[in-house]
């Protein structure tokens, strides 16, 4: 379907979804942003095609916007937006914390909110994405929102009681991994492996688990086991894990994540 779509704050989600879209078939014409600083919004413009407006054009010409500014910054941003949106436009929150009920006290009555919790692979089309609708927001909304991330990765509904569970757990997901990855890679430094070889081994070992986990079918305890031999290398390692708490502590950290975003929610209570 034609509509036109302005993000508000094309960094790094921002430009992902832009570019994503832009790939799927998206009109150039129809893609439009806000950047504050000059130089990232040329560089926009140059690299894709994309517009790059004010606030009041991108709510007097968008169809959807698309809100991707950190959640620290929203509130300039919601005092700009409010008195130039029409209630037909769609708003879309990817923002962390920030629950719908926030917008629609500061944008006019009436306005449709969807909460996403996307995450980065967005950049090469394998985003997780999991959407709530707020008060205004029907199934034809939550159905565009939809088939416009479907482009970019996986959606999922979830309420929006689960977004901050979901963000400490997909929406950050990625960096943890990454993390693993890093350390694996300076596990294979500290026997002597060279770099390039030791981040070659690790990149496609973590890549050839992931396609397991996802074409397999296979729980990952399964997928796990069938590594695991009987006095093998792999029960050496991961008797080590154990010893250090790595599961309790990835317990904790998502936790952490967790309460994070309900905080950041929980600091635009009061206006
Ligand atoms: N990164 C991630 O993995 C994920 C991020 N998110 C959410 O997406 C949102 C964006 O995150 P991310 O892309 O990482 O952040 P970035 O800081 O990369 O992008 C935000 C961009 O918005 C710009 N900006 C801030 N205020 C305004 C404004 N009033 N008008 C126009 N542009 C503005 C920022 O400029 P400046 O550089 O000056 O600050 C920056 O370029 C956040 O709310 C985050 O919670 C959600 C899921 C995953
Ligand atoms: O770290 C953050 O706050 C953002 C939200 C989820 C991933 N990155």
């Amino acid at each position: 379907m034609t509509y036109s779509i302005a993000v508000l704050g094309a960094g790094k989600i921002g430009e992902a979804l832009l570019a994503g879209l832009l790939g799927g078939g998206r009109r150039v014409e129809d893609l439009m942003f806000t950047e504050r600083h000059p130089d990232r919004a040329a560089e926009l413009t140059t690299r894709y095609g994309f517009r790059a407006v004010d606030v009041a054009t991108a709510a007097k010409e968008a169809d959807v916007i698309v809100v991707a500014v950190k959640p620290q910054d929203i509130e300039p941003l919601l005092d700009e937006l409010g008195p130039n949106l029409d209630v037909g436009t769609l708003v879309v929150s990817l923002c962390a914390g920030l629950p719908t009920t926030l917008y629609e006290r500061r944008l006019p009555d009436g306005v449709p909110v969807v909460r996403v919790m996307p995450n980065t692979p967005m950049v090469v089309g394998e985003a997780m994405s999991a959407i709530s609708p707020g008060r205004y927001a029907t199934g034809d909304h939550l159905a565009t929102v939809e088939e416009l991330l479907s482009v970019v990765g996986v959606v999922v509904r979830v309420p929006e009681s689960q977004q901050d569970a979901v963000t400490a757990l997909s929406g950050s997901g990625p960096a943890y991994f990454f993390y693993l990855v890093e350390a694996m890679i300076d596990a294979g430094i500290l026997l002597g492996l060279p770099r390039a070889v030791s981040e070659k081994l690790i990149i496609q070992s973590a890549v050839g688990a992931a396609a397991m986990l996802a074409k397999t079918g296979e729980h990952p305890v399964t997928l796990r086991e069938a590594v695991t031999s009987p006095a093998g290398t792999t029960i050496m390692a991961i008797r080590e894990l154990e010893k250090h708490g790595v599961r309790a502590a990835l317990l904790d950290a998502i936790e952490a994540a967790r309460d994070r975003s309900q905080e950041l929610g929980r600091q635009h209570d009061e206006d």
